[in-house]
């Protein structure tokens, strides 16, 4: 791998909630361009990573390095176009009032990016929006399409890493897979790269090229998604997970 740069390098990251600590010294390396799975039982800290990441999350020790360069404890604008987060309930995360093109609007707005007329309307392609969507609300749209207009204020700044927690499980059966096939797609257009934490092994076995199985607050162990598809990985706690999950993976 020498020369090659990671996108995303956590050292020792260790995070608490008050007294109570959730992460525990956890390091790991992302590629440009992997998408990387983060697994493991309710409460085993999967969120807090990626809160810690974002800055929603704001007591940890250690180094989170994007692309090389150590992030400080404030969140700077420069930050926020490199790595955007999508989350599970697209209603909760959309103001009520706001137009499709109001939501995609605004990270430009507040970035001084001054092309809305073209590049909402070029994001709203990318993310399978028909320009009729545009002054819609999102009461005016499904669950799929709203966790569309997530994911596509999200790319609005044109980040280089989407973190994604659980982003298709509040979603029906048959839209979970549109959405799944989007990011896929969205993946190899922009060059991104993914953290993603789900519940679902069959979304990390459809999306993910490597994952890792967390548990109380580490990292138990690391694998190829190959792993998971064979159900060869080396713990077996992991492999327990694996035939508690209610989907099933298929290869
Ligand atoms: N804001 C908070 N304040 C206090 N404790 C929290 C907070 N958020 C999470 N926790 C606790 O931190 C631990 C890790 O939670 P976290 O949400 O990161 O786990 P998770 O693996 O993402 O779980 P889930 O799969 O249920 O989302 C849990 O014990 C949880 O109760």
């Amino acid at each position: 791998m020498g020369g090659s740069m990671n996108a995303i390098s956590l050292r020792n990251l260790s995070v608490s909630y008050g007294d109570t600590r959730v992460v525990e010294d956890l390091s790991l390396d992302i590629a440009e361009s992997e998408c990387f799975g983060l697994v493991g039982e309710s409460g085993s800290g999967k969120s807090t990573v990626l809160g810690a990441i974002t800055g929603l999350v704001a007591d940890w020790t250690g180094d989170i390095s994007l692309f090389g360069k150590p992030r400080g404890k404030a969140i700077d604008r420069s930050f926020a176009a490199l790595c955007q987060m999508v989350f599970q309930d697209p209603y909760g995360s959309l103001h009520p009032r706001q137009t499709v093109d109001a939501v995609l609007s605004e990270p430009l707005a507040i970035h001084g990016v001054g092309d809305a007329d073209e590049r909402v309307p070029e994001m709203m392609a990318a993310c399978g929006l028909d320009p009729p969507f545009r002054f819609r609300l999102p009461h005016q749209l499904s669950g799929g399409q709203r966790q569309r207009v997530a994911i596509a204020r999200a790319l609005m700044l044109k980040p280089k890493i989407l973190l994604l927690d659980e982003p298709t499980s509040a979603l029906d059966v048959s839209v979970q897979a549109e959405i799944l096939n989007l990011l896929k797609r969205l993946r190899r257009e922009q060059k991104l790269t993914y953290i993603l934490v789900t519940h679902d092994l069959a979304v990390v076995s459809f999306l993910c090229d490597r994952l890792a199985v967390m548990r109380q607050g580490r990292i138990l162990e690391v694998t190829g998604v190959e792993a998971l598809k064979t159900n060869s990985m080396t713990h077996t706690y992991s492999r327990e997970l694996i035939a508690r999950s209610t989907t099933r993976v298929t290869a």
